[in-house]
């Protein structure tokens, strides 16, 4: 790891995207292309597996999809009408080759592709499980025991096989995967992670979000819903619902924060969302000011919908240099101390004089929000109010975001004024967790039934948690699946 992502290891960070096309003659090119447009959520891994006439081509690569993907030589490598893709950012396992995706399998009844989205909360006491009856397992990603449990079903068709490795599964996922024949969409029962269904030409697409439809001119046909599995063929589309029906519990740090702001969740704008997210805020925490001043780029939604509320000028007052990724190499240790400013830089004349309401996504452990408001003073403004949209963020996600430990969130340990006093503004506020409700279209949060996962705001999980509680299951499993073998990213 380097020194730079060591710093960005302390944050939220993003989870996978996942992608998938049946029947067309530029399958690879197209999930290329996907996954260029779901970047954001994984910038560790990509990788992709198609499959001409019942024999199935693979390419993983640590990095990014334009790193190696964009190569004619290694689309030619990936010949096919069907292919399916993920881009990574672990939470189960290292960032080692071997945890790249999409898995590949050779069962029995033929080979098997699968690319999974989330995290499960029950992978480690499986994969002991599976290890004592004989299993070995190439890796140490939680997404390897649905592999083995489709192996060891005694059930006989594909579907039926997937169904019952699915079943033992707890936690988040949506996964899409591909046969020889088949390609297939699935969600967790919760719907925690998104999955959509789109139309190229008459071809299905399975996209983890509708931007990645749209770069390739793919129509939306639909979510695929909570609980629900599509089998793709030649002859169309099958829904199946092998779990016991539940409420769908939807991140609501998707609209937050994961999801590309131009992209719908279950028929709601993400952008449009996150500004009525800063309306809310404007009501929740008006303060006399003069500009409003997004933390760019994952503020600025918000801080528009604040600002037109607030009656406001929204003023670029920090500009973001786009060129620095997550695998930026700081030379020195001196370089590296700058941090944020690699990233971010004040606009001096305008934040001059001025009382600066600046808007942020989440203050997770506070580091970027300390370097923003020294820089913002530095630069000669008269008051800086922080305002935060969405609520503290006080637990870990087990979901397939990776979180810092709990200590490690402001939050968890810090009351608001704490807080304040850490990143040295004049005001701090955040969004009630009702006023985020609110956001996404609800009266309220329905506190006997959560409408969506927010368990980082709440501690409130949606599911059991048997690894890290170990419940049912022996101390060992405690821990995330570890391996003697270390290997470098
Ligand atoms: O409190 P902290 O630990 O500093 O983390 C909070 C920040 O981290 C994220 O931004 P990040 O810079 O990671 O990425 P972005 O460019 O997608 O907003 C988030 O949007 C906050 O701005
Ligand atoms: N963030 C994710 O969705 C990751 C998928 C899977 N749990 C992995 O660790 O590779
Ligand atoms: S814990 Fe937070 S980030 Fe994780 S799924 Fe729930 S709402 Fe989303
Ligand atoms: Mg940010």
């Amino acid at each position: 790891m380097t020194d730079y992502q060591d710093d960005a290891a302390d944050k939220f960070q993003e989870e996978c995207g996942v992608f998938g096309i049946h029947g067309h003659s530029d399958a690879a090119t197209i999930v290329t292309l996907g996954l260029h447009a779901l970047q954001h959520r994984g910038q560790e891994a990509a990788g992709i597996v198609s499959c001409d006439q019942g024999t199935f081509y693979a390419e993983r690569h640590v990095g990014l999809i334009g790193d190696t993907f964009t190569k004619p030589s290694v689309i030619a490598r990936l010949p096919g009408n069907s292919a399916i893709g993920h881009n990574r950012y672990a939470t189960t396992g290292d960032g080692g080759m071997r945890n790249v995706q999409p898995f590949f399998a050779d069962f029995a009844g033929g080979g098997f592709a699968l690319a999974h989205n989330g995290n499960l909360t029950n992978a480690s006491s499986i994969m002991r499980d599976l290890q004592r009856q004989g299993s070995i397992f190439s890796s140490t990603s939680d997404t390897e025991v649905i592999l083995h449990l489709i192996a060891m079903s005694q059930k006989t068709s594909l579907v039926e096989r997937l169904t019952d490795a699915v079943a033992r599964i707890e936690g988040a996922f949506s996964l899409v995967a591909m046969s020889q024949r088949k390609m297939i969409g699935c969600r967790d029962g919760l719907g925690v992670r998104p999955l959509v269904l789109g139309d190229l030409d008459g071809c299905y697409v399975l996209a983890s979000e509708t931007c990645a439809l749209d770069i390739i001119g793919a129509r939306y046909v639909r979510d695929i819903k909570p609980g629900e599995m599509v089998v793709i063929t030649d002859k169309g589309i099958e829904s199946y619902f092998p779990f016991e029906p539940a409420k769908s519990r939807f991140c609501v740090f998707e609209y937050v924060y994961f999801a590309r702001p131009d992209s719908s969740v279950q028929g709601e704008s993400v952008y449009s969302v996150r500004k009525k997210i800063g309306e809310e805020l404007a009501r929740e925490t008006h303060i006399d000011a003069d500009i409003v001043v997004p933390v760019p780029d994952s503020g600025t939604p918000a801080a528009i919908g604040y600002a037109q509320e607030a009656g406001l000028p929204f003023e670029l007052g920090i500009i973001r240099n786009h060129y620095v990724g997550r695998t930026f190499i700081a030379p020195t240790d001196n370089i590296r101390h700058m941090g944020v400013k690699l990233k971010h830089n004040a606009n001096r004349k305008l934040l001059e004089g001025k009382r600066v309401v600046l808007v942020d996504d989440s203050i997770v452990r506070g580091t970027t929000s300390q370097k923003i408001v020294a820089m913002v003073r530095d630069a000669g403004a008269a008051e800086v109010h922080m305002r935060i949209a969405s609520p503290p963020t006080i637990s870990g996600c087990y979901y397939g975001v990776d979180t810092p430990e709990k200590q490690k969130l402001l939050a968890s340990r810090m009351s608001t004024d704490e807080m304040a006093d850490f990143i040295k503004v004049d005001s701090l506020g955040f969004l009630t967790i009702d006023g985020l409700y609110r956001a996404v279209g609800e009266a309220q949060r329905n506190g006997e039934s959560p409408q969506f996962c927010d368990a980082c705001f709440t501690g409130e999980y949606p599911t059991r948690l048997v690894d890290k509680e170990g419940v049912d299951a022996d101390p060992d499993t405690k821990v995330r699946p570890f391996s003697v073998l270390s290997e470098a990213g």
